[in-house]
């Protein structure tokens, strides 16, 4: 199971992340948000161990200024969590790893996921909310059994050490991997490293 740690954005705590192993680390490049990582420096990313995807996480943003941050930070992945389309997802995926996230309801049409497919190189399954992210909040993880493509996803939305038994046990064939954020913050970006400790023991 990869685990993606998202919602970085101080210097001393992203090392301290880093140094538990993540498969991934979020840095939230959306002004609205809590978590975004305004101050954000280069070096700081250049010193992350080899293996550590980098991801950038928009919600709707201009090519231009996602192609930009990609290049001037060595970004490994985007997730992109607005109306992104297909053509607009597959514009990165030269660059880097794409992942397009999708806010869940009961409501949630799986066969709108069909464009994507190839053009993306993960799905990210987060609960439907107004904040596109970083929401506390779980769905009904039910639905994932309408999930039918063979694009892995990442599973995310209000995870926390009093569900990841629960999430551990779900059995689907493309179920990749785990992002944990809000549920294991001191305050919004600012993770507890305990936390986080004890949730990589209960999933490695
Ligand atoms: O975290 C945010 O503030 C955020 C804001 C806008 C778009 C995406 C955002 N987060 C992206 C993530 O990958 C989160 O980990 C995901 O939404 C789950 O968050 P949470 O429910 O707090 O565990």
């Amino acid at each position: 199971m990869r685990i993606k740690v998202c919602g970085l954005k101080h210097a001393e705590n992203i090392g301290a992340v880093a140094a538990l192993g993540p498969d991934y680390v979020g840095f939230i490049c959306y002004a609205p948000s809590p978590r975004y990582a305004s101050g954000l420096q280069d070096e700081i990313l250049a010193a992350l161990p080899e293996g550590i995807y980098k991801t950038a996480v928009f919600v709707n943003e201009d090519e231009e200024i996602i192609t930009k941050l990609i290049d001037n930070y060595n970004f490994d992945a985007v997730q992109l969590h607005g109306n992104e389309s297909p053509e607009f997802c597959e514009l990165f995926r030269d660059k880097a790893t794409v992942i397009k996230a999708f806010g869940i309801d009961e409501d949630f049409d799986f066969d709108r996921l069909v464009g994507y497919a190839g053009k993306v190189d993960y799905f990210l399954f987060d609960t439907k909310t107004p904040k596109h992210g970083g929401s506390g909040q779980s769905f009904d993880w039910r639905l994932l059994n309408g999930y039918k493509l063979n694009v892995p996803f990442f599973l995310s939305g209000g995870l926390s050490l009093d569900n990841l038994g629960e999430v551990k046990a779900i059995d689907h064939p493309q179920f990749f991997g785990v992002d944990l954020n809000s549920k294991f913050e001191l305050e919004p970006g600012l993770k507890d490293i305990d936390k986080l400790k004890k949730a990589f023991e209960i999933l490695k």
